[in-house]
């Protein structure tokens, strides 16, 4: 057996160009181009059916897609599908598990080491995951966050050079949420490439150098977290009471300056917010006796631009 692919000459661990998927009528993914480089991790955002599962299965060689390329670590997902080595380079912590329901977790863990030529350490890797606590379980009897750690693990444990990571961190409890972040970044520096779906903005901020943001099989924008946030204007928040009647601020600003209550008590007043905004804003509320806490203008987060873009949360 040989080693691991290199991937393509370009370092990139995945390439999708024009990648179409469709179920009967219905277009789950439209056109989506996607690259993810070795050593980085490029976040997939979306809200519920933008055609982010249909997008990893057509590149784990899952699902035939019907138009398009996908490339994986240098070559055509099907021919890597099928090519034993390119699969041993490839890690997929999935939702739904994939694991044998009778495995206990440490000796799934060890068989899964045997097929690979470099190994982590599994017993570093189990203790790091807090395996030991519950290695006499079963799969079919793990909660679901103790069958997540254990996925995670899997895929991590033959050092693969790309690894997908759908919603890792979905359901873990914090100090869980630290290890698994604190173990991508490992595999990234490494030099694997990850693909990291997720429906947590702050993973995505953390983690990814780049980020795509999906709807209805389309990428809506693409780019570092950073540049995306840059992209939007400023705005000025503040919380205060809810329901203030925000009408006479509305009037007492230009009119392109959008005044909102975005959530009970929490007000967003975005558009071209200069210094004289600021004052009006203030203005207003030391007319009204209105204490602003928490005021800061500034650049949305992530969260904001995704709202922004699809309209949706995304919880
Ligand atoms: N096997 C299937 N047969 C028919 N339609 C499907 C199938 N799988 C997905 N779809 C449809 O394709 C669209 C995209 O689904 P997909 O699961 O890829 O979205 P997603 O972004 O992963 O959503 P979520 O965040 O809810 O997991 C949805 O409209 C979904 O109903």
């Amino acid at each position: 057996m040989g080693g691991p692919p290199d991937g393509s000459p370009s370092g990139a661990a995945l390439r999708v160009r024009g990648l179409v998927k469709r179920y009967g009528a219905r277009t789950a993914v439209d056109g989506l181009d996607l690259d993810v480089a070795a050593g980085s991790v490029t976040a997939l955002l979306g809200p519920n059916g933008a055609g982010k599962t249909s997008t990893v299965e057509c590149c784990l060689g899952l699902r035939r897609p019907d138009g398009g390329s996908v490339e994986v670590l240098g070559a055509d997902v099907l021919r890597a599908a099928a090519d034993p080595d390119h699969r041993a380079a490839v890690g997929a912590m999935l939702q739904d598990g994939g694991l044998p329901t009778s495995a206990r977790p440490l000796r799934l863990l060890r068989h899964l080491a045997r097929l690979h030529a470099h190994p982590r350490d599994v017993d570093v890797l189990a203790e790091r995951l807090g395996l030991p606590a519950f290695a006499r379980t079963s799969v079919r009897r793990l909660s679901g966050g103790q069958r997540q750690r254990l996925a995670l693990a899997a895929a991590l444990v033959g050092r693969p050079r790309l690894l997908f990571l759908d919603e890792p961190t979905a359901g873990l409890d914090p100090a869980a949420r630290l290890v698994v972040w604190d173990l991508v970044r490992e595999a990234v520096a490494e030099g694997a490439g990850v693909l990291l779906t997720t429906h947590d903005l702050d993973e995505a901020e953390r983690l990814a150098q780049h980020v795509v943001i999906v709807d209805g099989g389309r990428a809506l924008a693409t780019g570092a977290p950073g540049v995306l946030t840059a992209r939007s204007t400023a705005s000025l928040r503040f919380t205060a009471g809810p329901g203030l009647d925000l009408g006479p601020l509305r009037r007492a600003l230009p009119e392109d300056v959008v005044v909102s209550e975005a959530a009970p008590g929490s007000y967003v007043v975005s558009g071209d917010v200069d210094p004289q905004v600021v004052a009006g804003v203030t203005s207003w509320c030391a007319q009204r006796g209105v204490m602003p806490d928490a005021l800061s203008v500034g650049r949305p987060s992530l969260e904001e631009v995704f709202l922004d873009l699809t309209g949706r949360s995304l919880r």
